[in-house]
């Protein structure tokens, strides 16, 4: 089910998760809805905890804190997992199985199983159902864990870098079978990726992980519509870090480019830019030359 109805994709109320009792929090007072129906880029440096997040809802593992819910349900219940699909990094799969019998197990173990669709999704990568599973390559096992995900027509397909060992004529196919997956079916996608590149093309929510918190949880037309990308003398820099969230900032000599959070309407002798995703969110992940207004921050805080 789709639409202003529908359950959210994703909702996290003060999540926090850390591996061992005594250990560091992985995940900490995460806060989040991601909207039904969305294909949401997951991202975050090495180690920000996506990975971690991906298995929560997917049931693999429990919080330690706080809730998360997928499509209202509880991660992991017999209901959760009849309507959502999880691929993980590891991708278990049968090496002794042949493509075929990997499939009809998956026919086996899911009422509403649609063959066709996950035979297609093999037989584009040209593999033979009778290869040994065994006996492929990371990236053509990778379409047959896709293939398993997708012939169990989940509602919601969660997705840790599906596309990291892919090659670049795969990884076209792939994403072009996720789009068509979520605009005739209203699946909702979320997809873990440091491709960057790609999401831009494919997504349109992002959620932002930095240090185990959520930094973004955004639509990503509004995300291009509140940042810009400023050119400017850098005598400049103190008014806007007071008037705008300031994201990061590079200086160069007298000049300076900067990536800024709206607050308000731009005063100042700017040239303007409409940054593209990419661009947003290699200015979050950046660390060192980030740079937050602490007025904009309160400001942001009390909004
Ligand atoms: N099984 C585990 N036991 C203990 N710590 C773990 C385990 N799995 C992950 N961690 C730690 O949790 C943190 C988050 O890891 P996670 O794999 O969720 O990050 P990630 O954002 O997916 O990273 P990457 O982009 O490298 O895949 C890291 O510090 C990692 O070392």
């Amino acid at each position: 089910m789709t639409g202003p109805d529908a359950p959210a994709t994703l909702h996290a109320t003060g999540l926090g998760f850390r591996y061992r009792a005594r250990g560091g929090w992985t995940l900490r007072d995460c806060e989040f809805t991601v909207p039904s129906g969305r294909i949401t880029a997951l991202v975050g440096r090495n180690g920000a905890g996506k990975s971690t997040l991906l298995h929560l809802a997917g049931g693999l593992l429990r919080p330690r804190w706080g809730e998360i819910r997928v499509l209202d349900a509880a991660p992991g219940t017999p209901e959760a997992r009849a309507r959502v699909a999880l691929l993980t990094q590891d991708k278990p799969l049968y090496p002794r199985f042949t493509v075929a019998d990997t499939l009809r197990m998956g026919e086996k173990l899911n009422s509403r199983w649609d063959q066709a669709a996950a035979e297609r999704t093999v037989r584009e990568g040209g593999m033979p159902l009778t290869a040994r599973v065994g006996e492929l390559s990371p990236g053509q096992r990778t379409r047959v864990a896709l293939a398993l995900a997708l012939g169990r027509r989940p509602e919601l397909l969660l997705l840790d870098e599906p596309m990291a060992d892919l090659d670049p004529v795969a990884r076209g196919e792939i994403m072009a079978a996720l789009m068509a997956e979520a605009a005739e079916r209203g699946t909702s996608i979320v997809l873990s990726s440091h491709v960057l590149p790609e999401l831009e093309q494919t997504c349109d929510w992002v959620l932002l992980l930095r240090n185990g918190r959520v930094e973004l949880s955004n639509d990503v037309d509004a995300l291009r519509e509140n940042h810009a990308l400023l050119t400017g003398h850098a005598g400049q820099a103190d008014t806007l870090a007071a008037q705008h969230t300031v994201v990061q900032r590079r200086t160069s000599g007298r000049q300076m480019t900067a990536l800024v959070r709206q607050r308000g309407p731009l005063r100042g002798d700017w040239h303007v830019e409409r940054p593209s995703l990419e661009n947003i969110l290699v200015g979050y992940l950046q660390d060192g030359d980030t740079v937050r207004s602490a007025a904009a921050e309160r400001t942001e805080a009390v909004a």
